[in-house]
């Protein structure tokens, strides 16, 4: 096709109707010749049609939908998608089927490939390290979901100090003798948050919009054990305590939140519910494996911990049964980040950060420039 002919993506429209049919193919219209191309992963987008349109002016968009790792694989290796020079993933719910971005993976794209943008905060399921070193940007959107996690944070906050599970199982099951027993037996050992230590672990944005809510909220005090230490964001907590080490952040806290990226080990198991204050509460708003969760249940059984709240789990989408079925544990299905503002701040900020990226600013969120290999 000449460039002179415009496609109806040149000009702005919408891509022809039977892409959206067609997911084992690649978009309908053949490269453009003055575009750099950009592949989308997974489904359409649902809310920013604009930015969409601007995104489609400034570069031609490929589609490569949803389709497993060897389909995938293959396509990459045929060149099927050109030499892009950016991937975009907007939301959560597809584009993931090709299974963990690793070396396997990471090596066949072309080297045109400078950013992927994806939604989701957490990236235990791609190799940031290794894209860096292929000169390749990773761009997390942990900054579009904070509100709706910190939030699920605080509900879960609440469930544990309050046992909110065994109220409502016990409401739940229709049993006039256990809403009884709920009822009458509740209150003897259930506490207000206000006061009390939070101790957060990983004081990223999440962990901080978090702490701020708990703060402004219960008025609790906030410990955090984080890698970096920031004087401002203690003081906009009122005078949050940095713990050194992660021991030294277990021995303070009431409560303990789990707000850091999983880095390939567990940071809970055995030895540190061991430093855990005796009743003290745990949640867990950022990743399942992050927890040993037989050493939780035992230390549940032990009195050590006296209540969760786990958004994650080790082994999604299996719960723990053991985890699952008790009333001093509320489990959630994988659901903090998920609403609709979320959803939208997704497909915006990885929109934005291709846009500003590939236009020669900077990436927006970018989470390896640490490692990142300087491409021409
Ligand atoms: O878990 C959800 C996310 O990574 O955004």
């Amino acid at each position: 096709m000449s460039s002179a002919t415009p496609t109806p993506r040149d000009a702005g429209l919408p891509a022809p109707a039977t892409n959206a049919f067609s997911p084992l193919s690649s978009s309908a219209s053949s490269p453009s010749a003055t575009k750099p191309t950009v592949l989308h992963l997974g489904d359409d987008i649902r809310w920013n049609h604009a930015l969409y349109k601007e995104l489609g002016e400034k570069f031609h968009i490929e589609r490569s939908y949803s389709i497993g790792r060897e389909e995938f694989k293959a396509a990459l290796e045929e060149r099927r998608w050109g030499d892009f020079v950016g991937m975009y993933r907007p939301f959560w719910n597809t584009g993931g089927e090709m299974g963990n971005w690793d070396e396997e993976l990471i090596s066949l794209l072309p080297t045109s490939c400078k950013i992927y943008a994806s939604a989701g905060a957490g990236f235990d399921w791609v190799d940031t390290r290794t894209l860096a070193a292929h000169g390749i940007i990773y761009c997390n959107a942990a900054s579009a979901c904070t509100e709706s996690v910190a939030d699920t944070a605080i509900f879960l906050l609440l469930a544990t100090y309050r046992a909110f599970p065994w109220s409502f199982l016990a409401a739940r099951s229709c049993n006039p003798h256990a809403f009884h027993a709920a009822n009458q037996n509740i209150a003897a050992v259930t506490h207000n948050p206000n006061g009390t230590v939070l101790g957060v672990i990983g004081l990223g944005k999440i962990g901080f919009r978090l702490a701020h809510k708990a703060v402004l909220a219960f008025e609790m005090r906030v410990a955090y054990h984080d890698v970096v230490r920031s004087e401002g964001a203690e003081r906009e907590l009122g005078g949050a305590t940095w713990c050194a080490t992660l021991e030294e952040l277990l021995r303070a806290s009431d409560c303990v939140v789990l707000a850091t990226p999983f880095e390939g080990r567990v940071l809970l198991g055995r030895t540190e519910f061991q430093h855990f204050k005796k009743g003290a509460r745990l949640v867990n708003i950022a990743r399942g494996k992050l927890v040993d969760e037989e050493a939780l249940v035992e230390a549940l059984d032990g009195g050590i911990v006296s209540a969760a709240g786990l958004d994650v789990h080790a082994d999604e989408p299996n719960v723990h049964p053991r985890l699952a079925t008790r009333d001093d544990v509320m489990v959630l299905s994988h659901t903090a980040g998920a609403s609709v503002e979320s959803h939208v701040g997704f497909e915006r900020l990885g929109m934005e950060n291709l846009i500003s990226y590939l236009g020669g600013g900077e990436a927006l969120t970018p989470v390896n420039m640490q490692w990142l290999k300087k491409k021409d």
